[in-house]
């Protein structure tokens, strides 16, 4: 029988369209160079995430061989491999994440460089549980790099970004709870107005509360990413063009971290972590945590400087520690970071 012939898939060269497309980005151990000439152009290639901060983190933490760490957002794991070169094969890194499908391949690349089960424990566990990571176990040292990966980000099918069409998904564990297109549906105008308003200070969250409504009225969904972005952009429409176009992006950037913010629970797991992180760092013990949004860096501030009223943690960091000029530079999305660190007493 003649085989039917199918053409193969097109790929636009030096620039694929599509996510699925940049098979190069998706298996850097096979094409390092392309991907190293992504980085140096200072793009995080697809599949990927660039840590933040390391030289930072690392000076806080001093980390030692034989300590005992945690990685409370394992990642990509670029900042738990840095972390395991410090150990120097000697002592052991717990590390933990809620997104089943990332992990796994971390894992993989992990241990394919070396990092088995003896010295890195890798849990698919929420951080608002720490103290259920190691029972009986205290830290040495504590990573908490918060948010979302950029492989998170990239993911067209994981609903993060309003720059692709995919499902307005933003769960960061897509197996469990209920999806961000769900929760518009469950809330009325006024819920979602303080969502807006509280999760990322939009300052237009009434109008685009209204226009979600209008939408549904009307018999609209709103089940994608476009499908939303379209709806902010209607809500501003008010405005004049000359400023349209920048509003509409920032307040799509804005709902759609108060909507990831409302599904994942962020700022109740981060009260959490930050309630129980004494009861896990031994005396001495040392903690940072990378914030990406004034919600959760007021959070983290908070937290630190009451326990250190209390006294106990003995020194936390005064001033917020930002990224260098040249670091955002080379990686755009370490912009917003912001570092904050605890010495346990
Ligand atoms: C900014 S990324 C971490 C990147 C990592 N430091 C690296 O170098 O590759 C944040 C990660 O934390 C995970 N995460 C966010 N909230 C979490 C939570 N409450 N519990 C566990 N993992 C969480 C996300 O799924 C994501 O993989």
């Amino acid at each position: 029988m003649e085989q039917e012939h199918k053409r193969r898939v097109r790929y636009k060269g030096t620039h694929p369209r599509s996510f699925q497309e940049k098979y190069k980005e998706l298996s850097p151990d096979q094409y390092r160079a392309d991907v190293e000439a992504i980085i140096q152009r200072g793009k995080t290639p697809a599949g990927m995430h660039i840590p933040i901060m390391v030289n930072e983190i690392l000076d806080v933490l001093q980390i030692r061989p034989g300590q005992v760490g945690y990685d409370a957002t394992l990642g990509y794991g670029g900042h738990t491999s840095k972390m395991l070169e410090q150990l120097g094969g000697e002592g052991h890194l717990y590390a933990t994440d809620v997104d089943p499908v990332e992990s796994e391949k971390t894992r993989a690349r992990l241990e394919s460089l070396g990092y088995g089960p003896d010295i890195l424990t890798i849990r698919r566990m929420n951080f608002a549980d720490l103290d259920q990571v190691a029972p009986g176990v205290k830290f040495d040292f504590v990573l908490a790099d918060l948010g979302v990966s950029s492989m998170q980000i990239d993911n067209p099918d994981r609903g993060f970004t309003f720059k692709y069409d995919g499902p307005l998904d933003l769960r960061l564990d897509p197996t469990a709870g209920v999806t961000a297109a769900e929760r518009l549906r469950e809330l009325d105008e006024d819920e979602l107005a303080a969502m807006l308003s509280e999760n990322s200070d939009e300052p237009h969250a009434g109008r685009i509360a209204c226009a979600v409504m209008r939408s549904f009225k009307r018999g609209g969904t709103i089940e994608t990413t476009k499908q939303l972005s379209a709806v902010v952009e209607e809500a501003l429409s008010f405005l004049p063009a000359d400023e349209r176009r920048e509003a509409v992006k920032k307040s799509c950037q804005r709902t759609f971290q108060a909507l990831r913010i409302d599904v994942n629970s962020e700022f109740e797991v981060l009260y959490a972590f930050l309630e129980k992180l004494p009861g896990v760092l031994k005396s001495g013990g040392r903690a940072a945590v990378l914030t990406f949004h004034s919600g959760e860096d007021r959070l983290v501030k908070k937290a630190f400087k009451q326990c250190r009223r209390e006294g106990i943690y003995s020194r936390v960091a005064e001033e917020v520690v930002r990224p260098s000029a040249q670091e955002c530079f080379r990686n755009p999305r370490a912009r917003s970071t912001k570092l904050r660190w605890a010495i346990r007493a």
